[in-house]
């Protein structure tokens, strides 16, 4: 008959795992019975051999052995078949230790320590404890339900198993140590074996990501230090070593102040403010230092960067953005004038240039508004970041709502794979121009609206929201407050742009311009020494530039090509009929309509087709001017029918019934022609 082993445990839980352990190990020899205080025991123990696992409940234990049995308290290890959960909590994180009383809590981390598990810090914590501060894991032998509530990652290792010396212990006890203890020991060796290669798997992992986190940082060409609070480097890059001229091998561990001398460098490391940036001289270079810290592991981190780096990566970014077409070309030095008008323009728009509001900027077409946009944005805060220029006019109706906000892949027939980012995405951080914005439909005006009082887009088919950080300028050559009444321009769109305001006079209200921009136009081509007769100087001054700066450009670029290089006389300038009568400009009423091409094509044109017993439509008007260079879309030609019929010059019909000439309008045209 097999000799009996009794073994009393405090709680069943440790029963279970202990029991089956010794029916693991001795099993075969012994026939074992177990106890649990816990649960109450309700007989006396008789047994060849009683062992109690844990002295903390020997009084209890032995008031229920027999007289006779042999009683031996058990030695007890930590199981560690679940080292590597312990293994990857992150370094120096706080670590609640559960155990049913503080002698083997202190003994359990103890053992811990001993054994190199020594990366987290460890606080014990057994019934009377009360938690001082929040921590995320908790570590407990099998005591889950002492473990305070609330934390998040709870490592149970189980119970403490027996451990080998009592295994031996028990087997002399019985005569059996001889026969028994090579099997037993080589079943223990081989779950030390097991333990050992889970240990170097681990490790074999663990050097492979260091490794691996190692030569990325080595890869990148800025110097990068990490140094806990106490000022001990955690973490760096071969540049960074390179760069201070460290030549000792791995100066992880050391304090960053024997490493460092320079008064400035140590300084801004360990006491320079947080998520700041800093230029510091190191041997005849200069860097720039970025200091940030990363809150959950308790560590900074300082980057040094290569000023010359930066500059060069400056250089690469303003190319991207010039070969996408993505910059302001002028500055304040590009507008030229000597007007008092002109000056006091450029005075105004530098202050304005310095807020980030909204600007609305008329003026005449011509007059320079794409010109004074680009100098505020290259004279504000914003002048390194992108300036997208967004022509209303000569953009199509279908088109201008993708272009503006992007659109997803899928979100309509044609839309390119992968989608596009729309120009407000494009301008984020810089300035987007939004010229000829009196063109804009109502629809694409209340999605304008939208987007300046989120500051985020949607794209067309998305359902992200993407927020934007741009300043928006505005510009328009018509007369927004006349269009907000007619009701063809929001008013709160209108009022959201014209935050701050500026206007360009035409250049007839200021014709001392007129010579400094000739000058100018002909220095820009190398003629800066070219002979300008008297005549053509005052010809040129009494004219009225309805196409304005533009016009008078143009005029230039004429009259270079026309004459010899050396004088330009009266006959290098153009026939009358190249400035479109302009200079003739009396009847103020219908100035604009006479002088604005644009507006004598849709008359005469209508004219055309009425002769022809046809009402002229948008749709044929937008057509013919296509076909005649005009660039005119269907909404563009809608705000000026809706000028001309203000003027009582043409009568419109409702829907599609298309438009005839008044019988002003007639004469009128009759007049043009
Ligand atoms: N003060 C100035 N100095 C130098 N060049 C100027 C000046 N004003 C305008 N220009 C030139 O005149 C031309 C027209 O200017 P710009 O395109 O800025 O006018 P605009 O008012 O935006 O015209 P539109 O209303 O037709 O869009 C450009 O070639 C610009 O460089």
């Amino acid at each position: 008959m097999k000799k009996t082993l009794a073994l009393i445990t405090g709680t069943d839980n440790t029963l279970v795992t202990l029991k089956e352990q010794l029916e693991n190990y001795i099993g075969d020899i012994l026939s074992i019975k177990a106890f649990a205080t816990d649960e109450g025991i309700n007989e006396t123990i008789n047994a060849d051999l009683v062992i109690i696992s844990t002295s903390l409940i020997y009084e209890e234990a032995i008031k229920h052995v027999g007289k006779t049995s042999k009683v031996i308290i058990g030695r007890r290890v930590l199981n560690y078949s679940k080292i590597e959960k312990i293994l990857s909590i992150p370094y120096k994180e706080d670590v609640l230790f559960v155990n049913d009383c503080m002698e083997t809590a202190y003994d359990c981390i103890e053992c811990f320590e001993k054994l190199g598990l020594n990366h987290i810090n460890y606080i014990p914590f057994y019934p009377g404890c009360k938690l001082s501060k929040k921590v995320k894991y908790a570590i407990t032998p099998g005591e889950k339900n002492i473990v305070p509530k609330g934390i998040e990652n709870v490592i149970d290792i189980g119970p403490r198993l027996i451990d080998m010396t009592t295994i031996a212990e028990i087997l002399k006890e019985f005569n059996l140590l001889d026969d028994k203890w090579e099997s037993i020991s080589s079943k223990y060796m081989s779950k030390i074996i097991e333990l050992a290669k889970k240990l170097a798997l681990i490790s074999n992992e663990m050097t492979k990501a260091y490794n691996h986190i190692v030569s990325v940082m080595d890869g990148v060409r800025d110097g990068i230090l990490a140094i806990d609070n106490e000022g001990i480097i955690t973490a760096f890059n071969e540049n960074l070593k390179c760069l201070l001229g460290i030549r000792h091998g791995n100066i992880i561990g050391k304090n960053i102040r024997q490493i460092i001398n320079d008064f400035n460098l140590r300084e801004f490391i360990l006491n320079g403010k947080e998520d700041t940036s800093k230029i510091i001289k190191i041997k005849e270079s200069e860097f720039v230092l970025t200091k940030f810290s990363l809150k959950e592991d308790r560590i900074t981190v300082i980057t040094f960067k290569s000023v010359k780096d930066t500059i060069e990566l400056e250089k690469k970014y303003r190319y991207e953005l010039y070969s996408r077409g993505y910059y302001a070309k002028y500055t304040f030095d590009d507008i030229v004038g000597v007007s008092k008008e002109i000056n006091n323009i450029k005075d105004i728009a530098k202050k304005l240039s310095l807020s980030d509001l909204s600007i609305l900027i008329e003026g005449e077409s011509g007059t320079g508004k794409e010109l004074f946009a680009s100098a505020v944005h290259n004279y504000s805060a914003r002048k390194n970041k992108p300036f997208v220029a967004v022509n209303f006019s000569s953009l199509p109706e279908s088109l201008v709502e993708s272009e503006l906000f992007g659109y997803e892949e899928g979100a309509f027939t044609g839309a390119l794979k992968g989608g596009k980012m729309g120009f407000f995405e494009q301008a984020n951080g810089g300035t987007i121009f939004l010229d000829e914005i009196g063109d804009v439909s109502l629809k694409v005006q209340s999605r304008l609206l939208r987007v300046l009082q989120e500051k985020e887009v949607m794209r067309i088919g998305g359902n992200r929201i993407i927020p934007i950080d741009v300043r928006v300028i505005a510009a328009t050559n018509q007369n927004l407050t006349e269009l907000v009444k007619k009701g063809l321009f929001r008013m709160d769109l209108y009022h959201r742009l014209k935050v701050l305001y500026i206007n360009i006079p035409p250049l007839r209200k200021r014709p001392e311009d007129v010579i400094a921009l000739i000058k100018y136009f002909l220095c820009e081509r190398g003629l800066e020494d070219i002979e300008i007769d008297d005549e053509v100087l005052k010809k040129l001054c009494s004219m009225q530039w309805t196409g304005n700066v533009r016009e008078l450009r143009n005029t230039i670029d004429y009259i270079i090509a026309v004459c010899d290089k050396k004088n330009i006389c009266i006959n290098d300038l153009p026939q009358d009929s190249f400035f479109n009568g302009l200079e003739a400009v009396e009847d103020k009423e219908y100035s604009d309509i006479e002088v604005r091409g644009d507006y004598k094509f849709i008359l005469e044109n209508i004219y055309e087709v009425m002769k022809k017993g046809q009402r002229a439509t948008r749709l044929s008007l937008s057509k013919s001017a296509k076909e005649k260079g005009f660039n005119l879309t269907e909404q563009m030609i809608r705000n000026r029918l809706d000028e001309l019929e203000k003027l009582g010059l043409i009568s419109k019909t409702k829907g599609k019934g298309g438009t005839t000439l008044t019988c002003l309008g007639i004469e009128k045209v009759k007049q043009m022609l």
